[in-house]
């Protein structure tokens, strides 16, 4: 089994990963269908995979790697991780990175580190803050090394936390979606979990003998998504099968029933409102 635990370092080869650990049908299907639908890879693509050492983020490398031997196109990966910078958190930093640099140079992978930029001094740390820098350094990284393309770690509950997230605190509907373009299309951002359940993500991790690096950080745990992510395990256990309606949702939205309906219609959200409250008959 294509263990990668720091202390195991038995030498790997690719066909003994893919004799050992290949990914069920099932899950495979559901790859291959958000890579289809929403066509992440091309011919001559340079995928930058970001990997955090948390499980998702190893998969995702994991599988584009397994992928590029059996798909029909060639694409380049390399991997980078970013460096915390947490104040006191600079060792354990450290030592996570070089964690990951083991299990993705095992598999044969090209890595690299990049320091974290500083967390602005006037505001207490954040995830928020944390991720918004990173993401920045994550495009600039990208372009400066020809890659069109970076590889996250998000799945399925991913964009369902997303979209709670943003209706609750940012008043909007939206999610992250499975490929989003930037820049004119210079950049774009890839998500081949997109499809999966955490669940499915965390079977993949158990076949390939993926342990995630622990990610040590204060502020880990401590967010507005790890409660969203509680409520919704809440509803699913209330609800089986929720979250699978509301991911089906995303992809069916009656325009016609949001407010937003009214103001575009030739009459106007005014005479709209008005007639919701019965008024103006
Ligand atoms: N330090 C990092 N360096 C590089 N990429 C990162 C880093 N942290 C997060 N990412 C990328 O952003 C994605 C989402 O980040 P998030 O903080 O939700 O991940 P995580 O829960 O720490 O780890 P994972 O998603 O890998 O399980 C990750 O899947 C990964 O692709």
């Amino acid at each position: 089994m294509g263990r990668c635990h720091p202390a195991d370092r038995e030498p790997l080869t690719l066909s003994s990963i893919m004799k050992t650990a290949r990914i069920p049908a099932v899950i495979n299907r559901k790859i291959g269908r958000a890579m289809h639908d929403w066509q992440m890879l091309s011919q001559g693509d340079r995928v930058l995979v970001a990997v955090s050492g948390g499980v998702d983020s190893l998969v995702t490398a994991w599988v584009l790697h397994l992928w590029r031997d059996k798909a029909p196109i060639d694409y380049d990966l390399e991997t980078v991780h970013v460096l915390t910078a947490v104040a006191g958190q600079e060792e354990a930093g450290r030592r996570r990175a070089e964690a990951v640099g083991r299990c993705l140079r095992r598999w044969g992978l090209s890595y690299s580190v990049i320091p974290g930029l500083p967390l602005p001094p006037d505001q207490p740390p954040s995830c928020f803050l944390c991720a918004r820098n990173r993401r920045t350094q994550l495009f600039d990284e990208a372009r400066r090394r020809g890659c069109g393309k970076i590889a996250f770690g998000h799945h399925k509950d991913d964009l369902i936390e997303t979209f709670f997230l943003n209706i609750l605190y940012s008043g909007n509907i939206s999610t992250m979606l499975p490929r989003q373009d930037l820049f004119g299309g210079r950049l774009g951002l890839i998500r081949i979990l997109s499809y999966l359940d955490k669940h499915d993500v965390s079977m993949l991790a158990a076949r390939a003998g993926i342990q995630p690096v622990a990610s040590g950080c204060p502020l880990a745990g401590d967010t507005r998504r790890s409660m969203v992510r509680g409520v919704m395990e809440h509803i699913e256990s209330l609800i089986p099968g929720a979250k699978n309606s509301v991911f089906a949702a995303l992809d069916n939205v009656r325009h016609d029933y949001l407010l937003t309906a009214g103001r575009d219609s030739a009459w106007g959200v005014g005479v709209d409102s008005a007639r919701h409250r019965g008024e103006g008959k």
